[in-house]
């Protein structure tokens, strides 16, 4: 008997446009996804904790793991790095459960290139307008960072064509709405492609 694979979800999009927030909620509702906590060289934030929101490290720790291919991807963001272990990825894969990653979109064209079989789905905002006044709400950013990331947005905005499915980020009870149907239609599809081999195992073997 075959075992089947997990299934990839790469939930990405420019800062500011609510990735984390309707991960959350998602995560809240989904006990079937698997997410994966990423590594980062950023500063803990107040409410953050280590192997929760991310694990934090040192610069010379993460290039270490760089140059051990211990990230599947990684991306220099606004002067830190972001990156996703690969061993998690691929053990949790293999046990055939959903991984689910939130990244930026420089890390999400490198899964893309590894993982090609992979669902990218890119959050949209719904204005450039309400991009800007979500950052600055937040409150994380000082003055500077907020022009670099509306500035980093726009570039990412640009690769929207090379993800399987936009979700406009207006509310986000919709948005999650919106990607739980996906995770529910990316596995009918598979099922499909499953029935399809088992049709010709079945003939092959009379
Ligand atoms: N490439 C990559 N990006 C990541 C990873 N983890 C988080 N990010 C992204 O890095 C960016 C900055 O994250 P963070 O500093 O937590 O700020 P925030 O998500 O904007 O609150 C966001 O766009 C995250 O989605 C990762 O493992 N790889
Ligand atoms: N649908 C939404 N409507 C209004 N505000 C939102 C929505 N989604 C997220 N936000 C707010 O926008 C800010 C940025 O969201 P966050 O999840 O940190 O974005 P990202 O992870 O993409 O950088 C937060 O203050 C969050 O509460």
């Amino acid at each position: 008997m075959i075992k089947e694979k997990g299934i990839l979800f790469v939930l990405s999009g420019p800062s500011g446009v609510g990735k984390g927030t309707v991960r959350k909620a998602l995560f809240e509702k989904d006990t079937e996804l698997k997410y994966s906590i990423s590594m980062t060289t950023r500063p803990i934030r107040s409410g953050e904790q280590e192997g929760m929101d991310y694990f934090y490290r040192s610069k010379q720790e993460f290039e270490q793991m760089i140059r051990n291919n211990k990230l599947l991807e990684y991306a220099e963001y606004v002067g830190n790095y972001y990156g996703t272990p690969r061993d998690y990825v691929e053990e949790t894969l293999e046990s055939g459960k959903d991984v689910f990653l939130e990244i930026e979109v420089q890390g999400a064209l490198q899964v893309k290139e590894n993982f090609p079989e992979g669902v990218f789905i890119f959050l949209f905002p719904p204005s450039l307008d309400e991009l800007k006044n979500r950052i600055i709400n937040r409150g994380t950013e000082t003055e500077d960072l907020v022009r670099n990331r509306l500035l980093a947005a726009k570039e990412e905005i640009e690769m929207m064509d090379a993800y399987d499915y936009v979700v406009v980020n207006d509310e986000v009870e919709t948005a999650v709405k919106k990607v739980q149907s996906i995770v529910r239609s990316e596995h009918c599809k598979r099922e499909r492609v499953a029935k399809q081999y088992k049709k010709i195992l079945e003939a092959e073997l009379g």
